[in-house]
C-alpha cells in the first residue's frame, strides 16, 4: 500500500522487514505496521471502555487524577506537551501503569475495573509487539551476537521489571468554534521512551509529523484494516531514549495533533490510544554494540560515555522529562 509512511508487515519478521523498519526508523522515525496479531475486536473493546470512561462528569473522572507516578486521569488543559507554547492541550487522557499478575497497580474507575483482564492482555500484547520491533531493529543494526545480538534491546525491556511503560487512552473533544482547524490538540513534542504504538480510528485523523528534511508538517492518515478480522495498521514511532541510545541513528520525530478542517465541520471527537514502551527503569543508557552506531562518537549515549559523565538510567531520564511536562518540582 502506498501512503506517506511505509506499511510493514511484521507477521513474518524477516531480515527484509527489519531492514525496511530500520530505514523508516532512521529517516522520518514513523512507520505503519500490520500483521501485528491485534484483532479489530480487541482494539474496539478498549476503545469502547475508553469512551465509557471519558463520557463521565469531570468530578467523577477527577477522583482518579494523575499521580506523580504518571498514572490516572489527566483533565483538559492539564498537560503542556509543547513547553514553548506554555498552553495546556485541549484533550483528556487516562494512563495505565504496569499491571502485575494481570492486576492494575492503581485504583481503577469502574469502566476499566469491569474490563481489567482485557486491558491487562491488551497492554501485554502491545509490549510484546514492541519486543518484536526491537528485535528487528537489533538485527538491522547488526548488534554484536556475543553481547546479546537480536535481543540486546528487548532483553532491556523485560515485561516483569519496573519501567515507565504506559498505556494511554486519549480523548480530544470536538471543537465548536469555526477556527478549530487552527487549534492544536496536542502540542508539538517527541515521546520519551523507546518507541510508541499508536492506535487511531478512521475518520478521526489529526496526527502530524514534522519532516526533518523539509520542515513541513506531514498529515498521517488513519488507514483501513486489510481484512475484517485485523485491526487497522498501527502507527509506530521511535522515541527519545532509543534515539539517544542509538547515538541519533534512530530518529525521534516531533509530532502534534490538530483537527483537520473536515473533522471540525463534522464536529467529530478524536479517540486514540498510545502504548509508550520504555526500557526497565534500571537500564543503563550505554552505547549500543552495533558497528553502525559505534562510529558516531559525538552523539547521544556514545558522547555521554566518552565524556565520562555518569551513565543515566532509563528511570532517571524519564523523571527529568515528566517534570517538564507537568511542571513538577524535581
Ligand atoms: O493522539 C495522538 O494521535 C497522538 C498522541 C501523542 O502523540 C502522545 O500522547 O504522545
Ligand atoms: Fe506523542
Amino acid at each position: 500500500m502506498d501512503t506517506v509512511l511505509p506499511v510493514i508487515d511484521i507477521s513474518n519478521p524477516t531480515v527484509e522487514a527489519g531492514q525496511k523498519l530500520y530505514e523508516a526508523a532512521a529517516s522520518l522515525g514513523f512507520v505503519f505496521i500490520e500483521g501485528s496479531g491485534f484483532t479489530s475486536d480487541e482494539v474496539n473493546q478498549v476503545f469502547a471502555v475508553s469512551k465509557e470512561f471519558f463520557s463521565q462528569s469531570y468530578d467523577e473522572k477527577q477522583k482518579f487524577a494523575i499521580s506523580k507516578a504518571n498514572r490516572g486521569y489527566s483533565c483538559m488543559n492539564r498537560e503542556v506537551l509543547d513547553t514553548a507554547r506554555n498552553q495546556g492541550d485541549p484533550k483528556e487522557a487516562f494512563n495505565f501503569g504496569q499491571f502485575k499478575d494481570d492486576k492494575a497497580m492503581q485504583q481503577l474507575p469502574q469502566a476499566f475495573s469491569n474490563f481489567e483482564q482485557g486491558i491487562a492482555d491488551f497492554q501485554k500484547k502491545c509490549h510484546m509487539t514492541c519486543h518484536k520491533l526491537l528485535d528487528l531493529l537489533a538485527v538491522a543494526l547488526q548488534v554484536d551476537p556475543a553481547q546479546g545480538g537480536d535481543e540486546w534491546f528487548s532483553s532491556r525491556h523485560d515485561w516483569e521489571k519496573v519501567s515507565g511503560s504506559i498505556l494511554r487512552l486519549l480523548y480530544y473533544p470536538a471543537v465548536s468554534n469555526s477556527d478549530g482547524e487552527n487549534e492544536i490538540r496536542a502540542g508539538a513534542h517527541t515521546d520519551y521512551g523507546s518507541m510508541t504504538l499508536l492506535f487511531q480510528r478512521e475518520g478521526q485523523e489529526g496526527l502530524e509529523v514534522l519532516s526533518p528534511a523539509t520542515n513541513d508538517w506531514i498529515a498521517i492518515p488513519a488507514l483501513p484494516a486489510k481484512d475484517s478480522k485485523s485491526c487497522p495498521p498501527i502507527v509506530v514511532n521511535i522515541a527519545d531514549q532509543l534515539s539517544f541510545w542509538s547515538a541519533g541513528v534512530l530518529k525521534s520525530a516531533v509530532h502534534r495533533v490538530r483537527f483537520p478542517l473536515q473533522q471540525v465541520r463534522l464536529g467529530v471527537d478524536r479517540y486514540s490510544m498510545a502504548y509508550f514502551c520504555h526500557p526497565a527503569d534500571d537500564t543503563l543508557l550505554e552505547p549500543v554494540p552495533s558497528p553502525i552506531i559505534q562510529s558516531l562518537e559525538s552523539e547521544g549515549a556514545n558522547a555521554a560515555a566518552k565524556s565520562g559523565d555518569k551513565v543515566l538510567t532509563a528511570g532517571e531520564h524519564l523523571i527529568r522529562r515528566l517534570a517538564a511536562t507537568y511542571s513538577w518540582k524535581q
